[in-house]
């Protein structure tokens, strides 16, 4: 027989991670299930782009502000399952029964949906052949900044992450060019404009129609483009090519009949500011939540999950402090509280 837990977090981006870390605060026993082989949700999309706009923080990478969720998440040790996609979610008394897509069952008292926009995937080049590039140089994301050092590098895209890429990867590239099928690009002007300055050369009602292999067939050597207006097509000798063309959003979590929470548009559920959802012991963080007021950036994430988790804390004990908790309060920092605020009164050199 499994355990039954006090909460069961679905999806390990920002909002999951952070409510795991939240109801240990709040002395819950905590499961987190991720479809993904890797925690930390959307900014695995980013791990290059620098974060500005958290509160109190100096801005940080992307792939580092993930390292740190995870670390601070497993704070008070929950159970965390990755490469396990929840697919459905059945309600048997007080009991919910979380189903994976390899046929486990979870189960647990409530459950915190924290699933963004579902399960993310880039969309991809549909040009004939385009996957085999994949493990040289086509790419669906920046990992690293390193493999574009002194490259010719076509971006398509015309949407602000291809226009951040841009502007972010010309210092150290050789050339940057964007290639975007619409009359005009979609990002903010400002980065538009900082991508022009920068040197990002940038052609419009383009496509890429064709990828041309070197002689080894193993990498894009290259590039052929079209423009839809002059119908001219050019090729263009490339060194890597980036695909910025949004993301397929795979939503496919379905609850039983007995299990109703109001949608918003394609698949936002309609809930409060507190988490709760119309569906008793059900409750949602992130950007899975939508109500009046509502921000779909991190810091939006971190107070729905603080939200999310104090409800959940008086569902299951209506007498339990309803509201944030100061962390100082907890017996654990306590311990640990003294050798940090030793290091930190070291005089430093
Ligand atoms: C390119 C880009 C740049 C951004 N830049 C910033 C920025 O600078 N500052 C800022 O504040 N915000 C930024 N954001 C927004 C921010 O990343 C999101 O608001 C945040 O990631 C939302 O967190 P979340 O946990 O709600 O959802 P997500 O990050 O989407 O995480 C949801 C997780 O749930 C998992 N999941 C989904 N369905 C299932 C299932 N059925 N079973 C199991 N797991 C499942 C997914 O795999 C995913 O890991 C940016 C977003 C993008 C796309």
């Amino acid at each position: 027989m499994q355990h039954v837990y006090d909460v069961t977090i679905v999806g390990g981006g920002p909002a999951g991670l952070y409510s795991a870390f939240y109801s240990g605060l709040r002395g819950l026993k905590t499961k987190l299930i991720e479809s993904q082989s890797q925690l930390g949700g959307k900014v695995l999309l980013y791990p290059e782009k620098l974060i500005w706009d958290i509160g109190g923080h100096p801005p940080i990478l992307g792939e580092k502000f993930v390292k740190q969720l995870i670390q601070q998440a497993k704070t008070f040790d929950p159970t965390i399952l990755t490469n396990t996609k929840v697919d459905f979610i059945e309600q048997q008394e007080n009991l919910f029964i979380v189903h994976t897509a390899t046929g486990e069952r979870h189960y647990s008292k409530t459950v915190l949906l924290a699933v963004g926009g579902g399960i993310i995937n880039p969309q991809k080049l549909t040009l004939e052949g385009a996957e085999k590039y994949e493990m040289s140089n086509l790419h669906y994301t920046v990992q690293s900044y390193k493999r574009f050092v002194n490259r010719d590098i076509l971006i398509s895209g015309g949407g602000n992450a291809a226009i951040d890429w841009a502007v972010e990867l010309s210092p150290i590239a050789k050339s940057v060019t964007v290639v975007y099928r619409k009359e005009t690009l979609s990002a903010h002007e400002a980065t538009v404009k900082e991508a022009i300055d920068a040197g990002v050369l940038i052609e419009c009602n383009t496509t890429i129609t064709k990828l041309l292999a070197n002689d080894d067939k193993t990498a894009i050597q290259l590039v052929r483009c079209e423009n839809s207006k002059t119908k001219e097509s050019y090729t263009r000798q490339i060194d890597e090519v980036i695909i910025s063309h949004g993301y397929n959003c795979e939503a496919s979590l379905t609850f039983d009949e007995a299990i109703s929470i109001p949608k918003k548009d394609d698949y936002y559920f309609e809930g409060k500011a507190t988490g709760e959802t119309v569906q008793p012991g059900i409750f949602a963080a992130g950007d899975i939540l939508s109500f009046e007021g509502k921000i779909n950036l991190l810091l939006g994430t971190f107070q729905d999950a603080a939200n999310a988790v104090n409800s959940i804390k008086t569902y299951l004990e209506p007498t339990a402090y309803r509201h944030g908790m100061v962390s100082s309060h907890n017996e654990l920092f306590k311990e640990k509280n003294r050798s940090i605020i030793e290091k930190e009164l070291v005089p430093s050199h």
